[in-house]
């Protein structure tokens, strides 16, 4: 049977978000490749818990991601869609990452009461995040702001500023963009200030590797897209061998004298947002074959971590900052323990 006569049966879980990013991919097959589609939705382990109150405080994002996973694995849908930055870097037996949607703006937002920015908020105001990246970026910043864990979907993080339970929360653009939300925004975050996750505002279309879906996904690829975020998921493979630290990376694709150019940001931060390791670099892209972009992307974010981690980017939890006998700058350490290859869930 070709793809052309079978209908489509995309794997989503059941939050707005999710079944709005599901439905974008469906629509986007339909156009391209004048297929039928069929959502399906899949109950995963973390929305249970969600439901059901408890806490899922440092639970790593594989929870959101398995359950989808399990059921293209058991042939009950054909394909799967994730926002990227919730997959973990380590590539999953059996699944193809077949196609990376163009991207949505990847920066964090701010949405606080009365239409304030970070800046503007009183010392003492609350800030829910359930991100370490996004709490020890804002720790870094010095406002004097006291930052809280929220869980939850974004009507849920949303719903505590509504109700004064806390001043703002930081969310995702992408996220707020996708659901129709963009008018609660209330500052857009510089990347200067808070790196977003690596994949943050990219979407990850899955299916099966034996499947020939594989190759008729991608007419919803995007060259560039999928080469900026290799570029950062590569630099987070790299540093989760070498620390569990919270990191933040984005790259971009500018034009240089040249032709193209891959540029990428990348930091890693103490839990305390006390200190931090931040690098940038950039490589030149081959205008003759795009295809070889996800290589030079990936070569890139590796090396960008290497030098990190030789700075001390893996040990930056270890060190006490108010123990002078501790340097602030952390020496490489060759015999550095391996981190464990968790995803923070934002
Ligand atoms: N943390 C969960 C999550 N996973 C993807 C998004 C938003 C969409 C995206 O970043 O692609 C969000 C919400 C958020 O971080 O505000």
């Amino acid at each position: 049977m070709t793809t052309a006569t079978r209908t489509i049966r995309i794997a989503t879980r059941r939050s707005l978000l999710a079944t709005t990013q599901s439905e974008h991919v469906a629509a986007l097959l339909r156009d391209r490749l004048g297929v039928a589609t069929e959502l399906v939705e899949i109950t995963t382990e973390g929305d249970r818990s969600q439901q059901a109150g408890t806490s899922l405080v440092g639970s790593s994002t594989g929870v959101f991601v398995n359950a989808l996973r399990d059921a293209l694995l058991a042939g009950d849908v054909d394909v799967a869609v994730h926002s990227l930055k919730d997959l973990p870097t380590l590539p999953a037996e059996g699944i193809a990452l077949a196609a990376v949607p163009p991207r949505e703006d990847p920066r964090d937002v701010v949405v606080a009461r009365d239409g304030l920015t970070l800046g503007e908020l009183p010392a003492g105001s609350t800030v829910g995040t359930g991100s370490p990246r996004r709490a020890a970026q804002l720790h870094a910043l010095g406002l004097g702001v006291d930052v809280v864990g929220v869980r939850g979907n974004v009507d849920t993080r949303l719903g505590k500023v509504t109700s004064g339970e806390l001043d703002a929360v930081v969310l995702a653009r992408a996220g707020l963009a996708r659901i129709d939300r963009l008018d609660v925004v209330t500052e857009v975050l510089d990347p200067l200030q808070m790196l977003p996750a690596p994949g943050q505002g990219a979407l990850a279309v899955e299916c099966r590797a034996d499947d020939a879906l594989v190759e008729a996904l991608a007419a919803v690829d995007d060259v560039p897209t999928r080469a900026a975020v290799a570029a950062e998921r590569s630099a987070l493979a790299t540093l989760e061998g070498g620390c569990s630290a919270p990191i933040g990376a984005l790259a971009d694709i500018a034009e240089g004298e040249e032709g193209p150019e891959l540029w990428l940001r990348v930091v890693v931060l103490s839990t305390d947002g006390s200190l931090s390791v931040r690098r940038s670099a950039s490589a030149p892209l081959a205008t003759d074959d795009p295809q070889r972009w996800e290589d030079a992307a990936v070569a890139l974010g590796a090396s960008l971590a290497e030098e990190m981690l030789a700075e001390g980017a893996g040990r930056l939890d270890e060190t006490d900052p108010h123990d002078p006998a501790t340097p602030p700058n952390p020496s490489p350490d060759p015999a550095h323990e391996a981190g464990s290859a968790e995803v923070h869930n934002a």
